[in-house]
Order: C-alpha cells, then structure tokens, then sequence
C-alpha cells in the first residue's frame, strides 16, 4: 500500500487570458512557485509603504491546463485514497470570476470540459455503479441548477453562494475481517467568489450578497489560521454555517479513518451525499426500476433460449422490450392455467392431513393411488419456481383420480376434459409412445447420430478423415525428411574422404588455376546438392501440413462439442422433460413466436425522446463515456423545464 500523504496541498490555477500579465506574474522554473510584483503607484507620492512583492511557494500551477489535466495534478490520488478510507477536501477559492466554478463543475454542457465533480463521481471505482443511475439521481446537476447565480462585471455568471459537494463512500470487505466497512467522504467545494465591491459595481441585493460571501470567507480565513497555530486550542468553526459544516472536513483527524486496508477489496457501495434523505425515495423507486430492467432482461434471454427471437422483426426499442417479456407472461400463465386444468381433469386434490378423506378415496379406489405427475428438474425453468409450486400439489397434498368421487364433480371434470379432448388425446398418445424408462445415453447417442444428428455428424466424419489423411500425410513427410536428412550426413562423410585422399594423392589444376576433381566426387556434389533442394521442399511441405492439422483440428473439437451438446439437447427433449412441455415447444406446439402478437410491440414505435436519446448516443463525440453526463444533464434539463410554471 503506498504512503497516503495527510498535508495540505496547494494549486494555483490561472485562467488563460488573451493578454497574460507577464511583468506583474512570474512562474518559478519548476512551476511551484509564483512571484507577484506591482509596480509602485506614483500618484501615491514617494513616501509608499505599500507591498508590492509576493512570492508563493505551491505545490503546482496550472496555467492554460486542460481540465483533464487538472483533475489528474489535484484530485485524482485524493479520489483514490477515498476509496481507501481516507476523507478528502478539495476546496476552490478565488477572485470572483477567476473560474472557480469552471474548476468544480465545469462546463456543463459539454462533457471535455467536465470539471473536478463530474470526474470525481466518474473515476474508477464509481464507475462499477451505473455512472448515469448515479450522476442522474446525484443532485449535483440539479444542485447546480438551483444555484444563485447573478451578473456583475466581473462575472456574468456569478455564484452567489458557496456550493458543497459531498461524497459519502462505504466500502466494504469481501474477506472476513473485524473490520464491517470503512466510511469516507469527499467534499468538493466551490466556494462564492470573493470581490471587490467597488470593483464588481454591485448594488441593491447582489451587493448585499457579496458582504456576506466576503464575511464568510474572511471566516473560513480565520478557522484556517487557527488550524495552522498549534498553540490554538479553541477553533471558531460556529462563526459560520460554511465553517460549521465543514468543522470535520477542516478540523484534527479529518483523514484518518484507514483500518486494514491491505485486504480490502475495491467494493464499494456509495451513497450520496449531504442531500442523502431527500433522494432517498427517488433512489428507490430507480432501483425498483432496475430491479424491472434486470427481470426484462432475463426475460429476454428467455426468449433468446426459446428461439422465439429469430421470427421477430428487429425490436428497437426498450418499450417494445417490455411489452414483449408483458405478453410473455401472459403466455406462461395461460400455459400454467392450462396445465393446472389438465390435471385438475384427471385429479382431485386432498389434503395429505386430511385423513378421513384419504381413507374414503382409499375405500373407493381400493387403494388405487396414482402417482402425481412426474415433472421433472429441466421442465422449471419454464415456470418460475414459486408460480410452479402455486400451481403444482404441493407436499402436502396428494391427488387421487377422480373415479368415483360425486356425481356433481366427476361432470365437472367430464366438462373439462371434453373441453381439453384434443391435447389430452395426443399427449397420452404420445406417452404411449415414449419408453417407459429412457434409454442409456450410449445408446441413444447411435440412435442420434442416425437421425436428428446425422447431418452434424457426416460432417463431423468427414473433418475426421480429413484431419487423419493431413496428419498421415504429415508423418510420412517427416520419415521423408529424417531419410534426407540421413542420407546428405552420408554424402557429406564421402565427400570429406574424397578430399582427404585428393590432397593426399596431390591436386590437380587446370590452366585458368581451377581445382580438378574426379567424376565420382563430382556425382556426390550433385547428389547433395538435389537432397538439398529436396529437403527444403518437404520442410516447405511440413510447416502447411502443421497448419492445416492445427485448423482441422479445430473444426474437428467445434464438430464434436456440437455434436454432443445437440445430443444432450435432443436426449433431454425426447425421454427427459414431460410430453405437454414438448409439444409445446414444437413449432405447432401451444409456444410459438406467433403468440406474441408482434404487431402490437411493433406500433410501440419510438417516441421523440426514444429517438433523440438515441440519436444523442451515436452522435456523442467523445465516446461511450460521456453518455452518462449527456443523459444526466438531459434529465436535469427536464426536471428543470417540468419544475418552472407554464407561462399559458
Ligand atoms: N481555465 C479556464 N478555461 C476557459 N474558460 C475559463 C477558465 N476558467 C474560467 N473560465 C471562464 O470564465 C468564466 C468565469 O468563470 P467561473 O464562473 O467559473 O468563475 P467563478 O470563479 O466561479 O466566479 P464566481 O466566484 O463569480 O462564481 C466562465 O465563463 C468560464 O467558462
């Protein structure tokens, strides 16, 4: 774990002017100091008293910084130590108009110029919340636009109030330690601008504004001069509301809540802010929300899983999304009603406890029981678990077959299974049909490769053979290889003893001084030469085999995991999940993409905000990042136009 550093760290920020006022500011070589020299005012005659040198030692200046670059010099690490159980203040102060709110907030509508707030709620770990859940529901947006802000020449947009920005964090382990969770907080704070009244040309209740601003500001002045004197024993943090809200932000063993940190893992639950209560029930009703978005969500991979989706016209948007998963469940409880009635038509329920009743049915039946109808692990998934068991026996009951119970309810169940003749026909037609037990899975395997399978598994074949001739192929070119590879080491033996006994016996040379050799050295040069050549062909030869043999490879493992896994598919749907649940996945089965009427989710066509959050999201220039702060400025938009009083 690095050091987290507990000083006071300073920035000066300038603003970039078109004309910078080199003569009276100077910047130190390594951009941490800052030297300030006015001239003397002659008017004010010789004898002049008046400072007119500063010099500043910081810990950095920005000047002309992109906000980019800022946030990374003076907030990121702070950001980070957060997250880590440090507390955090990030405080702007100023001249009015020195871009105070620029740094804190930034420009608001445009997501380069985002400042130190947006960044922060931004930053890594926030990001594992839903960025646009957070910055939407923050009231920073909000906050901002419910700002005081006025005109005075210094400034157009003036704040007239100081502005607190809290981030409340709670971290919690994942690994057991005494530790529950660690609290932290942030607080970013652009404070009003201070002015020069006489330089702002204020009056009336702007005026009025700035002597306040002022006399808080000279407040937080003299908290932070008595921070700064160890000799302090009394802080004033109650001369004010700024310096009272601020007291644990500003005051001793504001940083200093790290408990064991080395096992914490980055999980962090954030909860926002000075502000918490009063979107507390807006923060509800989003995640009831979300919560929806989730269930939607599932539903739509349900209807992925059921193949439904492949006859749907492309669905656009999240309107259509929803009234889909509404017919959805509409068609799982018209499937549940079904089934429900097919086996109220054969059984009658009685309570297991019921004794009396049991022993009367037994009576009847001469011990007759019938089992309940067998449904199996796979065939839930359909229903949900809890509307199964609502509509299912439960435990405690048993059913009987309705054989001999009284007159009034045997026509009961005659009415009912007339009404559901046909399916009942073909679904005990169709248990006939199925062994009683279902056959061993190596058994069935053969079966379908015979069948069902059979197409899967010719190709299957086929990649099979082709990837044994490759690697037949490969190793007789590799023997091929090894016997040239022999064959030159032989050559080049004879060849050495043909030059040993050559310089033995004297060498002959002709008239131009080239070497004479004889024929049979002259047939072994040749020889090697042509192995060599033959060599580098089946070597050529080798490398593409290698290749080919890696990709038939590969086709051969994807040919068998889908070969496998439609078996397990087809073997479950032929002897494992109950007949009524196959037939109604049959393409002429009771759950068919024609049951959701289509038409009906189609016409939920865009509306303008649907389109326009759409359009806004392709169009966004600087990446998927900067939906978020898009859409939440969006939504602040409109709470904002939703909140002002028709002018009709
Ligand atoms: N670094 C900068 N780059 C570009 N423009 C800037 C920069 N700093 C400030 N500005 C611009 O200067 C103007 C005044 O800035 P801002 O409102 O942030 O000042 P302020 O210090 O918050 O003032 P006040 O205290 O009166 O609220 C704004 O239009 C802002 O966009």
């Amino acid at each position: 774990m690095h050091a987290v550093e507990k000083k006071v760290r300073a920035f000066v920020r300038v603003k970039p002017t078109a004309q910078f006022a080199q003569d009276v500011i100077k910047f130190g070589p390594d951009n941490k100091s800052i030297d300030i020299y006015i001239k003397k005012d002659a008017k004010k005659g010789v004898v002049n008293n008046k400072q007119t040198d500063w010099s500043f030692k910081l810990d950095g200046v920005l000047h002309n910084t992109s906000q980019e670059l800022m946030y990374e010099t003076v907030a990121k690490k702070l950001v980070s130590e957060a997250l880590i159980g440090y507390n955090g203040t990030i405080m702007c102060y100023g001249q009015t108009g020195a871009g105070k709110t620029y740094t804190m907030t930034g420009a608001t509508a445009e997501y380069r110029h985002r400042g130190i707030i947006p960044r922060a709620v931004q930053q890594d770990c926030f990001n594992m919340v839903n960025m646009f859940h957070l910055i939407s529901t923050t009231p920073f947006c909000f906050g901002e636009t419910n700002r005081v802000i006025a005109e005075h020449t210094l400034n157009k947009n003036s704040s007239r109030s100081h502005c607190i920005f809290t981030i409340y964090i709670e971290s919690r382990f994942r690994v057991l330690s005494d530790v529950r969770c660690i609290n932290s907080k942030i607080n970013l704070i652009d404070l009003a601008g201070s002015e020069r009244l006489s330089k702002t040309g204020s009056e009336g209740r702007v005026l009025k504004e700035a002597a306040y601003i002022n006399k808080s500001l000279s407040f937080l002045e003299q908290i932070i001069i008595a921070l700064a004197d160890p000799k302090r024993e009394h802080i004033p943090f109650r001369q004010s509301k700024l310096t009272h809200v601020l007291k644990d932000s500003l005051g001793k063993g504001c940083g200093s809540q790290q408990p064991q940190i080395e096992c914490m893992e980055n999980s962090v639950s954030m909860s926002l802010s000075a502000l918490e209560t009063l979107t507390h029930k807006h923060m509800n009703s989003e995640e009831s929300e979300l919560f929806e978005l989730v269930q939607l969500t599932t539903a739509w991979k349900c209807l992925l899983v059921f193949s439904l989706y492949a006859s749907f016209p492309q669905i656009m948007n999240f309107r259509q999304v929803q009234e889909v998963f509404r017919q959805f469940k509409l068609i799982v409880r018209q499937q549940e009603d079904e089934v429900e009635t097919r086996l109220r038509s054969k059984y009658v329920l009685i309570d297991k406890n019921d004794f009396a009743t049991i022993a009367a049915a037994q009576k009847v039946m001469a011990g007759a029981w019938c089992a309940l109808v067998p449904v199996k692990e796979g065939t839930k998934s359909l229903f949900s678990g809890r509307d199964l068991a609502a509509h299912l026996p439960s435990k405690s009951q048993v059913m009987v077959p309705p054989k001999n119970v009284d007159v009034k309810e045997k026509a009961r169940n005659e009415d009912t299974a007339n009404i559901d003749a046909q399916p009942s026909k073909s679904v005990s037609e169709e248990i006939s049909q199925r062994p009683s037990s279902p056959p061993s899975r190596a058994v069935a395997f053969e079966q379908f490769k015979e069948e069902c399978g059979s197409e899967i598994n010719r190709i299957f074949k086929e990649n099979k053979s082709i990837l044994l001739a490759r690697r037949k192929r490969s190793s007789t070119v590799a023997r091929r290889i090894n016997i040239i590879k022999q064959e030159m080491e032989d050559i080049k033996k004879a060849l050495e003893a043909q030059r040993q006994e050559r310089s033995q016996q004297g060498e002959y040379v002709d008239e131009k001084g080239r070497l004479i050799i004889d024929e049979k050295e002259f047939l072994l040069i040749m020889k090697l030469k042509d192995l060599k050549e033959e060599y580098r062909c089946s070597y050529a030869e080798l490398q593409d085999l290698k290749a080919e043999i890696q990709y038939c490879q590969h086709l051969v493992d994807r040919c068998r995991n889908k070969l496998i896994s439609e078996f397990e598919i087809w073997y479950s749907e032929s002897f494992l999940i109950p007949t009524y649940m196959q037939n109604a996945l049959k393409p002429s089965g009771n759950i068919r993409p024609g049951m959701i009427p289509i038409n009906r989710v189609m016409c939920l066509e865009e509306d303008e905000q649907d389109r326009f959050e759409r359009m806004q999201e392709a169009m966004l220039p600087a990446g998927p990042d900067s939906v978020a702060f898009y859409k939440a400025k969006m939504k602040t938009d409109q709470k904002v136009m939703s909140a002002a009083p028709s002018s009709l």
